[in-house]
């Protein structure tokens, strides 16, 4: 049994919520930050947050609060699970709330607009050294829905400092959760970003109607186009074989969890693109992170042919089957190259 710590969870959408409960069942003492008072007294006092996870229950123990400074009070772990665009601007308060160091966690998955930089990397400039111990990230295949309701989920714990890491698997780790480490972030961040870019590339077939020859295609091919932007910025190439690579590629290409592969498939339906993030409510990193993956390829010269047909529908309008068409008929290449 862990010694009992406290841990604020920022950000009370799906997936913050879920790893709230999955702390307070590993008998952890947490407060779940989000930005609405009213959101905060129903998980406070019906026990639920029906607007991200409408059927589960949650643990009585669990406390919410929309005061930052609540929830940071004697706080040794802070977990960032909001979406990337909020990260800096919330980062940059906890900062000037906290008063001693505390070991930093994220779990989302992006890269930020303009700077293309990976979340660790936002976390390390906006909090200073003299208040973190350490920047761990978490990431895996893991959609909210499920391990909310304790199916059985495996992660990774990623971190440059190993014994932070060490700390966060135990943390986390039940016999529903089970966590592994790797001290590859900057593989397991990439993998976690640009997964997502895939898995609206993999609803768009089928919304179109192709079948599962052309979403296996998808998936081996995007593999290829992460781990070699990954190569370029020194990832591990192995890291893209496991739980933050190959892993989450799989579970968001193709469960109806996924809210990138949904909207993926919405517009491969033809929906448009303001309509489906209007209607569904939550964060679709893939979106905005398939601008900054092209813009990174670009600038580091790596080839990212489904990135680029994927910004080519989102970013310019062009029509679907015929980037589809262009991709396909591209020179013919060795799989290995
Ligand atoms: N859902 C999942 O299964 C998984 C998600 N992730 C990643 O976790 C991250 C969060 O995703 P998820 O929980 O699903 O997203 P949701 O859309 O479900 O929830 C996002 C939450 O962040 C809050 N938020 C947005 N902007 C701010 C801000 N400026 N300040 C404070 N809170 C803010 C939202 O508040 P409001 O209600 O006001 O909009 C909401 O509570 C993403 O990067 C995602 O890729 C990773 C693994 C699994
Ligand atoms: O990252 C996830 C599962 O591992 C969640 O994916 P979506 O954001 O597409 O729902």
């Amino acid at each position: 049994m862990n010694p009992i710590k406290k841990t604020a969870v920022l950000g009370a959408g799906s997936w913050g919520t879920a790893l709230a409960k999955v702390l307070v069942e590993n008998g952890q003492e947490v407060c779940l930050w989000g930005n609405h008072p009213e959101q905060a007294a129903e998980i406070n006092e019906q026990h639920t947050n029906k607007k991200y996870l409408p059927d589960v229950q949650l643990p009585k123990k669990l406390k919410s609060t929309n005061d930052l400074s609540d929830a940071l009070s004697q706080a040794d772990t802070v977990l960032f699970v909001i979406p990337t665009k909020a990260m800096r601007e919330v980062a940059q308060k906890v900062t000037a709330i906290l008063e001693k160091p505390v070991l930093i966690v994220h779990a989302s998955k992006g890269l930020e607009q303009g700077t293309h930089k990976r979340i660790s990397e936002i976390l390390a400039e906006e909090i200073p050294e003299e208040k973190r111990k350490a920047i761990v990230a978490l990431s895996g295949p893991s959609h909210a829905e499920e391990v909310a309701v304790q199916d059985l989920t495996s992660i990774t714990a990623a971190s440059e400092n190993k014994m932070a890491a060490e700390d966060v698997q135990a943390l986390f780790m039940n016999d529903y959760f089970r966590i592994y480490t790797n001290e590859d972030i900057i593989g397991v961040e990439l993998g976690a970003a640009l997964k997502n870019i895939i898995a609206v590339g993999a609803g768009a077939l089928v919304g179109l109607g192709y079948g599962d020859n052309a979403k296996a295609a998808l998936m081996t091919r995007g593999l290829a186009e992460i781990s070699r932007l990954g190569a370029a910025f020194g990832a591990d190439p192995l890291t893209f074989l496991g739980l933050s690579g190959v892993g989450d590629l799989i579970v968001t290409c193709t469960s109806v969890h996924s809210r990138n592969w949904r909207a993926g498939k919405m517009l491969g339906e033809g929906k448009k693109l303001d309509d489906i993030l209007e209607n569904m409510g939550m964060v679709v990193e893939g979106i905005a992170t398939t601008k900054a993956a092209y813009e990174l390829a670009d600038l580091k010269n790596v080839e990212m042919p489904i990135t680029t047909a994927i910004y080519d529908v989102i970013y310019k309008h062009e029509d679907v089957r015929e980037v589809i068409m262009k991709l396909m008929n591209r020179v013919g290449k060795n799989e290995n190259d």
